[in-house]
């Protein structure tokens, strides 16, 4: 499995940005079928060892940190790694971990997710303990749907529950920019309220995207199939859409997974002074930007 290290005994759990969301159908057991091209932007928690600390202990750091209990067995990141210890018939790793919380919690862009994936890969590596790719993605689907899809953090059509994973054509520079209200949604509460379960895929997807501004004009063709929804039950959704809409260099604003986070895509040397106007007219909302997306 591929590593995520910057050369230190840490990994970096990037959000997952759902730049179009399909509902397609639903399985007999309630789980949702999806059609979604999802992208990975430089924004993220980052999960370390915590030396001196005790094994198997995670300790909560970063803004909001503080939103997730400390001695929780139920965090995913020690859900995954005990998930591994597990699959592999051995000890869990020895060694306590920090998790820098930046991601807002309950947000649709997967931090739990993602955050499980890289403890994962953080024990993974640190073990030595290695599987067959498509027990990897098994262990992933087990801790979430949006887990396998986190493992690579690389751009793909992911459809099935999550689990079927198809490389995206090549992406052209994008900068993205993340909007949260700071609102908790509920993902089963929004899977609830979906009036439509058997929309169309996604269309058809070109062999790759000339610039970003075509990246844009083919998500235009696309949707996301919970926005309505979740707007219904978070009205700050809206708000953070015509935000996000009206700013200069913006060319689609739209929600990612189940909210309440937004995203505009643009130029890349755009994202920082979008970030930065909303950051001045909505000092109450969580705002990021990243000048890459993968
Ligand atoms: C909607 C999406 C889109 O990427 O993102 P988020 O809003 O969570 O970021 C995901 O499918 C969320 O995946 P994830 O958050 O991992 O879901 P899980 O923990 O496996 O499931 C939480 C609950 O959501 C519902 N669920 C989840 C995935 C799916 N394909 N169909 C569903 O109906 C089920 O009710 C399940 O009990
Ligand atoms: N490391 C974690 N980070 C965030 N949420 C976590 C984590 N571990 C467990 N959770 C639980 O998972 C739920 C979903 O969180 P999250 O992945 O942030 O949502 P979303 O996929 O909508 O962005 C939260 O309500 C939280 O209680």
């Amino acid at each position: 499995m591929q590593q995520d290290t910057d050369g230190d005994a840490s990994e970096f759990a990037r959000a997952k940005v759902n730049l179009a969301l399909h509902i397609t159908g639903r399985r007999e057991d309630g789980y949702h079928l999806l059609d979604s091209l999802v992208v990975f932007p430089e924004i993220g928690d980052r999960l370390r060892l915590l030396p001196g600390a005790p094994p198997l202990s995670l300790t909560l750091g970063g803004f909001f940190g503080p939103q997730l209990s400390q001695a929780r067995p139920d965090n995913l990141v020690l859900r995954a790694i005990e998930a591994l210890a597990g699959a592999c018939c051995q000890p869990p790793l020895r060694a306590g971990l920090l998790l820098e919380k930046n991601l807002p919690v309950a947000s649709g862009i997967g931090g739990g997710s993602a955050d499980a994936a890289a403890a994962l890969r953080l024990a993974a590596r640190m073990t030595g303990v290695d599987l067959p790719q498509a027990e990897w993605l098994a262990l992933a689907l087990s801790l979430g749907a949006d887990v396998p899809v986190c493992l690579e953090q690389k751009a793909v059509r992911m459809s099935g529950i999550g689990e079927k994973l198809h490389p995206a054509p090549p992406l052209p520079p994008a900068g993205i920019v993340l909007v949260n209200p700071l609102k908790e949604v509920s993902t089963p509460a929004i899977f609830r309220a979906l009036t439509q379960r058997d929309n169309p895929p996604l269309p058809a997807l070109p062999s790759s995207f000339g610039s970003c501004g075509e990246l844009a004009e083919w998500l235009k063709s696309c949707r996301n199939d919970m926005q309505e929804a979740a707007e219904a039950l978070c009205p700050e959704i809206t708000e953070v859409l015509a935000a996000l809409g009206e700013a200069k260099g913006s060319l689609l604003a739209r929600m990612s997974g189940s909210g309440a986070t937004c995203f505009a895509l643009c130029a890349p040397q755009d994202a920082a002074s979008i970030a930065a106007g909303i950051e001045k007219s909505h000092p109450e909302w969580w705002v990021a930007s990243s000048g890459k997306i993968r």
